[in-house]
């Protein structure tokens, strides 16, 4: 921490004193160099925490430069309310711009996106107001009392301070709750809906982020430069901004930074080849996709692998501890007891009906199993129930209420909460701020609570770190809080899938095929678990291939076969019901599979 300190410490007094080295030209290149750093956050924001593929930010850039220049220039009004206007007309656009986001997904976004920044280039090339080809010239020079800001050396140290907080507010943002959501709905947006994270919201906050980002350089740019014309905002600038962000480390807004300093001096340098400079940019673009996905930015990360790797494991491993129970809770006796109602319930795909008027109703306190072969139809249950998919009929109820067809997300916040048969962590985020993601139950829509009451989310996000030290604490994950989950056992991360289910505090937990790849004593202590759970307040439904578990655990089971429910009650009873065991043994598995004493497979 201490040398962290020192080294920001460091670098702010070397940005300080840099321009006593340089001459005038070289100010100016450092000046457009600041303006680029300042777009290329924005920009990794958007792309690289929370994964939306945004090719508009050079026209959120030129936004914000030509309403500064129009409303300057022709409207005569002051630079620094022009700069306000334009940063709002930029968001303005940034909102029209995320409004896609709220519906198609991310690789589509690369198509609108960049439909709109070629659009802008056309419009400012032919529109009178913008002074077509030509641009705008004679934009005052921003008035700020005691300081001649027509001195590019003055203004580097406006630039700078404006950087210094764009890359602050970056990094708080990244940092705490709102951007671990982005980031987790990167990884999986899924996964992040079921716990809970608005992702449409999120998308729509990514853009606005970034469209801030860009009037701000647009505004300083026209400060800046004092004039705008077209080609300072077409695809080529994009392709600059796309490679500074690629090759600085998209994930990291520090690298963003590195990316566009490190960028922009191989542009200076290559400056009189243009064509040469493309291909560069181009053909490193791709090394570094290829060879280094994490950019300049994660080269020290690397190199400490690799030198630990070399020196052998330091240290004692990290290893599983025991799992505590929870204090058991009696279910509120005045509460309805229905949990679920599934009702006749149909889920086509095309041709096929994965599932045929399935109903099941499941009570309060409840472990119910949901069992069947493979493809009878489990896992789309489970889908249409916490809403991944709206079913082509029939009604779920949840908590006495109608949710059929609700999103993911809305279940997730009604109380809902789910594991997925083939594990869905976010793999770039660490054990614990996988179960952060989960715990923080944050609204978007308070994201102004960012510029308004930074205290306040710093003050809550330290209360959810202690949340989640006690979550992995009860699971025994304590020594993995900092990994990143695609690092440990299989078993391990099913664990982890389950702390992280279970912080969302759920009334309702889906557990789909929570034993899979486990061995014998894992099975055991997952049985511990889910009855620990349940012993909580939690009704949990099941869906497993291990009958052994299944029939120690659950007090009632549904069994599925060709989609429809074929038998229900308690495990013993289904066990010897005829329709399942040919239901099992059509799907060839031995009716040993189906036994009567209930005990957990080893
Ligand atoms: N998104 C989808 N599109 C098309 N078909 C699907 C889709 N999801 C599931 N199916 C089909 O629906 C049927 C039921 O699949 P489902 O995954 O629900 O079965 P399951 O009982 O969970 O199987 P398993 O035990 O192997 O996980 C299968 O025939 C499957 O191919």
């Amino acid at each position: 921490m201490r040398s962290r300190l020192a080294l920001i410490a460091l670098i702010a007094v070397a940005a300080w004193l840099l321009p006593y080295g340089l001459d005038s030209y070289a100010i100016h290149v450092v000046n457009v160099i600041l303006i680029f750093a300042i777009l290329a956050t924005g920009l990794g924001l958007a792309m690289g925490i929370a994964g939306q593929v945004n090719l508009a930010q050079v026209a959120f850039f030129g936004v914000g430069a030509y309403v500064t220049a129009i409303l300057t220039t022709r409207a005569g009004l002051g630079f620094w309310v022009s700069a306000l206007l334009a940063v709002a007309a930029t968001v303005a656009i940034g909102l029209v711009v995320g409004t896609p986001a709220l519906r198609v997904q991310s690789h589509y976004l690369g198509i609108v996106t960049l439909g709109l920044a070629l659009a802008f280039t056309n419009w400012v090339t032919n529109a009178e107001i913008t002074g077509g080809a030509e641009g705008i010239s004679a934009i005052p020079v921003p008035v700020l009392p005691g300081v001649d800001l027509s001195s590019e050396y003055l203004y580097y140290y406006l630039e700078l301070i404006v950087l210094a907080l764009a890359l602050g507010f970056g990094l708080f943002v990244v940092r705490t709750g709102l951007g671990r959501r982005m980031r987790a709905m990167r990884d999986d947006s899924l996964a992040a809906g079921s716990l809970g994270a608005e992702v449409p919201l999120l998308r729509m906050t990514a853009f606005l982020l970034a469209s801030v980002y860009g009037g701000v350089g647009g505004v300083l740019y026209a400060g800046l430069i004092r004039y705008v014309a077209p080609e300072s905002f077409g695809i080529a600038n994009m392709f600059l901004l796309l490679a500074m962000v690629i090759i600085g480390g998209r994930q990291s807004l520090i690298g963003c930074v590195v990316g566009a300093v490190s960028l922009a001096l191989v542009r200076e340098a290559l400056v009189d080849h243009p064509t040469i400079a493309q291909v560069a940019y181009g053909t490193v673009v791709v090394l570094v996709v290829v060879f280094a996905p994490t950019g300049l930015a994660g080269l020290p990360a690397r190199a400490r692998v690799l030198r630990q790797r070399r020196r052998g494991r330091q240290g004692a491993a990290p290893r599983l501890g025991p799992f505590t129970p929870y204090e058991p809770t009696a279910a509120p006796p005045d509460q309805a007891t229905t949990m679920l109602r599934v009702a006749e319930v149909t889920m086509r795909f095309r041709g096929l009906k994965a599932l045929d008027r399935v109903s099941l109703t499941v009570d309060r306190g409840e472990i119910r199993g949901v069992v069947g072969p493979n493809g009878s139809g489990k896992t789309t249950l489970f889908n249409v129930i916490s809403g991944l998919y709206r079913p082509t009929g029939g009604r779920v109820e949840f908590r006495g209420r109608d949710m059929t067809g609700s999103t993911p997300y809305r279940l997730a916040r009604a109380g809902m909460s789910r594991t997925f048969q083939n594990l869905r962590l976010f793999g770039d985020l660490t054990v614990e701020e996988n179960v952060l993601v989960a715990l923080d139950r944050s609204r978007t829509l308070s994201s102004w609570r960012y510029l308004l009451g930074p205290v306040g989310i710093l003050r809550r996000d330290r209360e959810l770190h202690r949340q989640a030290r006690a979550v992995l604490d009860r699971y025994g994950l304590a020594d993995f809080a900092g990994l990143p989950p695609k690092s440990l056992p299989y078993g391990i991360q099913r664990r982890v899938e389950i702390a992280r289910a279970v912080a969302a505090a759920p009334s309702l937990l889906l557990l789909d095929e929570p034993a899979a790849g486990l061995n014998g004593e894992e099975v055991r202590q997952l049985s511990d678990i889910v009855r620990a759970i349940r012993d909580s307040g939690v009704t949990v439904i099941v869906i497993e291939h291990n009958m052994g578990l299944v029939m120690s655990l659950c007090e009632r089971i549904t069994v599925l076969a060709g989609g429809r429910v074929i038998a229900e009650g308690e495990p013993a009873q289904v066990a010897r019901t005829p329709a399942v065991i040919e239901a099992y043994l059509g799907d060839s598995m031995s009716s040993d599979d189906l036994p009567s004493v209930p005990e957990v497979t080893r």
